[in-house]
């Protein structure tokens, strides 16, 4: 086990010129969990506190993602390089593609002619290959989970080659990815090509449910840039939030449960209301009572619901089943339906399924919002001031979650601003 010290001697190794002068942070052992990064003053909210460069990056290559784009460069679109190794290469990257491509080629792919989703995601971390023994002490250095899903992918990249040399270097590729499986950010997850990278520092910060610190990625280098969301005193815990800020308690805890494997015992998870924004909540249905019901504070998978004016109790059991009808059910209108009609669904109809507080109906207006920021078309004016009033709502939702100056605070402001233009 690499030493705090060690740790944080190699994490500054590896931030080589983008070392700071003034180091805002330092390694230290969290009471939330394991390892986390501290403050060595008081940061003011917006301050940086570092920048960091990607370790390892490279396509995410998810189920959902196109696959049409090229491993080296990302942006341009490419055909499947000709020598046989069978990555996706453009025609400007094909030299810096070589070294890959001999890697690749001499661990001798199954079907090279064919795209496929696993090898791609593979090249992350078969680039760990080429690091050197400081960066690679850093790599294991890191928390590495290892889980069903981990395995079977680890199964499925495996498949995707005839040979892949002698025991070392699988056990390291086997490592590599259980790394990335527990601490990997998604770049650019907005873009047609989403990248997978893994920051060493980045990687320490744990997860808060109203964190206070946000991140954003350079969009020449993709260097991670940790911002301060609140103010932080000296000695504090740096975190961040593994999770959308809009989710509900119960969404998060079981994404941080299946993707993670921690229960989050934060503030936030513990309070069944979320600070009065009610992400939660569902209609009673118990007679004449308008009360709503919520998820019991805890920190279990299967909370029985209470409703908060009547104090009937529902199983968990009951109110999930219900959540995922009409999760599906209103995510399949919205998706198939115009702006102006998925508007009128929201306001009108939505509200008489589920309170309007409730996350489904808050995420189906960030989806709005977001639809009009990247629609070419002309946008009416009626459909930018609903565009507008969405916005207010969901930053005061932000405001009663105690969020600070997060990036999707920002987001929201700016697309309130522009609409106004
Ligand atoms: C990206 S790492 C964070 C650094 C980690 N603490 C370490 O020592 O390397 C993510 C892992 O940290 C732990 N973790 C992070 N936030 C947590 C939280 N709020 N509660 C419990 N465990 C947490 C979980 O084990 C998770 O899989």
């Amino acid at each position: 086990m690499t030493s705090i010290e060690r740790l944080e001697e190699l994490i500054i190794l590896n931030l080589g010129d983008l070392k700071q002068g003034e180091q805002l942070w330092k390694i230290g052992i969290s009471d939330i969990s394991g390892r986390g990064v501290f403050a060595t003053r008081n940061i003011k909210c917006g301050e940086v506190i570092f920048e960091e460069a990607p370790l390892l990056i490279g396509p995410a290559s998810r189920n959902e993602d196109t696959l049409s784009n090229c491993c080296i460069c990302y942006s341009s679109v490419a055909v499947l390089c000709d020598d046989g190794c069978g990555l996706p290469v453009c025609g400007l990257c094909s030299d810096r593609h070589k070294s890959e491509c001999v890697l690749f080629k001499s661990w001798e792919p199954t079907e090279p002619q064919t795209l496929n989703k696993c090898r791609l995601r593979f090249l992350t971390a078969a680039r760990s290959i080429t690091l050197s023994s400081n960066q690679k002490e850093v790599l294991y250095a890191m928390q590495a989970n290892v889980d069903k899903p981990f395995q079977k992918e680890f199964e499925n990249a495996m498949a995707c080659f005839r040979k892949l040399l002698d025991k070392n270097n699988i056990d390291h590729l086997y490592r590599t990815m259980a790394v990335l499986n527990t601490n990997s950010f998604v770049v650019n997850s907005e873009s047609p090509c989403p990248l997978r990278a893994l920051y060493p520092l980045g990687g320490m910060v744990n997860n808060e449910c109203v964190p206070n610190s946000t991140y954003t990625f350079e969009k020449k280098n993709y260097n991670m840039i940790l911002k301060a969301a609140k103010d932080i005193i000296k000695g504090e815990e740096i975190t961040n939030s593994y999770t959308k800020l809009l989710w509900s308690n119960l969404m998060r805890r079981l994404y941080l449960k299946i993707t993670k494997h921690f229960i989050c015992k934060c503030k936030r998870c513990l309070d069944s209301t979320e600070g009065g924004s009610l992400l939660s909540a569902l209609y009673c249905k118990a007679d004449d009572c308008s009360g709503l019901v919520v998820p019991e504070a805890s920190t279990s998978l299967h909370p029985d619901w209470k409703c908060l004016k009547c104090e009937t109790n529902y199983p968990h059991v009951a109110m999930s089943k219900k959540l995922n009808i009409l999760l599906k059910s209103m995510d399949s209108k919205l998706n198939t339906s115009s702006l102006a009609e998925a508007i009128d669904f929201i306001v009108d109809k939505c509200p008489l399924l589920v309170p309007e507080s409730n996350q489904i109906i808050v995420e189906a207006k960030y989806n709005i919002v977001s639809r009009i920021n990247s629609s070419d078309e002309g946008i009416h004016l009626e459909i930018l001031d609903v565009s507008r009033r969405f916005c207010e709502e969901l930053l005061t939702i932000l405001d009663k979650l105690g969020v600070g100056a997060s990036e999707i605070r920002t987001y929201l402001e700016n697309q309130k601003k522009r609409e106004r233009q």
